[in-house]
């Protein structure tokens, strides 16, 4: 058998996609809207006390174009508490105008394509804890799609010996190197847990900085041969303090 790539597994990960049923939210009176917006803010307000406290993460941000108008993203220790969370969210009253659009289960996680030999416990490492147990940052732009890796024919990258493998990664990190302190990614692995084997969730301060990584990317062997990519959804980040005005 073909070696797998060790991975490390951090927090479980929900991204939750919705649409807005706007003509039926229209209908609320006032002070409804009110109740409404308050409860959410609530609901985002404890995730951010989860956040300060390191025990998760989340992101709110406002899709671009219809394939959605928000995306939830939580990070937890357990999957438990991420099922609690989203049950949390049905039962409020903002997801009576709601339309689920898509979702995505998966965990963060590295590989060890690049990792370098040690006897020390990597789940021990200040720079690797940094990275499975992150603190999603509020930029002030998302960009998230799930992927799979090619198994077609020629193009199987299951099939490909780990020092190739580890080769062609090589190429990917230092191209995505190139945009240190510009985009910001995160990698969660779903293999077993939902259809597609990636999410990528990137945040940056510049829209363009998306495009201009992921076209160079596509040069690059790992994604021009062995990626295959779902829906993209694009968005900017949704202040708390701003839902009023947003819905109203
Ligand atoms: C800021 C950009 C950036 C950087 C620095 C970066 C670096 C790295 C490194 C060093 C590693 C390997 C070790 C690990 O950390 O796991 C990875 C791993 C991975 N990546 Fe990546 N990636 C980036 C960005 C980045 C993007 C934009 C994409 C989407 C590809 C595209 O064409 O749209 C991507 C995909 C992945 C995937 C699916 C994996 C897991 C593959 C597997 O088979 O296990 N990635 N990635």
């Amino acid at each position: 058998m073909n070696e797998a790539a060790q991975t490390l597994d951090g927090w479980y990960s929900l991204h939750l996609l919705y649409s807005v049923d706007w003509p039926s939210l229209r209908l609320l009176e006032n002070d409804e809207m009110e109740t409404l917006v308050t409860e959410l803010q609530d609901f985002l307000k404890r995730q951010e006390e989860v956040h300060d406290k390191k025990e998760g993460s989340y992101a709110f941000y406002n899709i671009t174009g219809q394939k959605a108008d928000l995306i939830l993203w939580m990070l937890r220790p357990t999957i438990d508490e991420l099922n609690a969370l989203e049950l949390e969210f049905n039962k409020l009253q903002i997801s009576d105008f709601l339309i689920p659009s898509y979702s995505y289960v998966s965990i963060i996680e590295l590989s060890n394509y690049l990792a370098k030999e040690s006897d020390e416990d990597p789940y021990q490492n200040e720079y690797v804890k940094k990275r499975l147990y992150p603190e999603v940052p509020k930029s002030r732009y998302i960009c998230f799609y799930p992927m799979d890796k090619r198994r077609q024919g020629e193009d199987n990258w299951y099939m490909l010996d780990m020092e190739k493998r580890r080769e062609l990664m090589r190429s990917h990190g230092m191209i995505g190197r190139g945009y240190a302190g510009k985009v910001k990614q995160f990698i969660t692995g779903s293999v077993g847990l939902d259809e597609y084997e990636w999410g990528v969730t990137l945040f940056s301060d510049e829209m363009l900085q998306f495009k201009k990584l992921i076209y160079e990317m596509r040069f690059d062997e790992v994604s021009a041969r062995y990626g295959d990519f779902g829906d993209f959804y694009v968005g900017v980040h949704l202040p708390a303090d701003s839902l009023l005005s947003f819905f109203r």
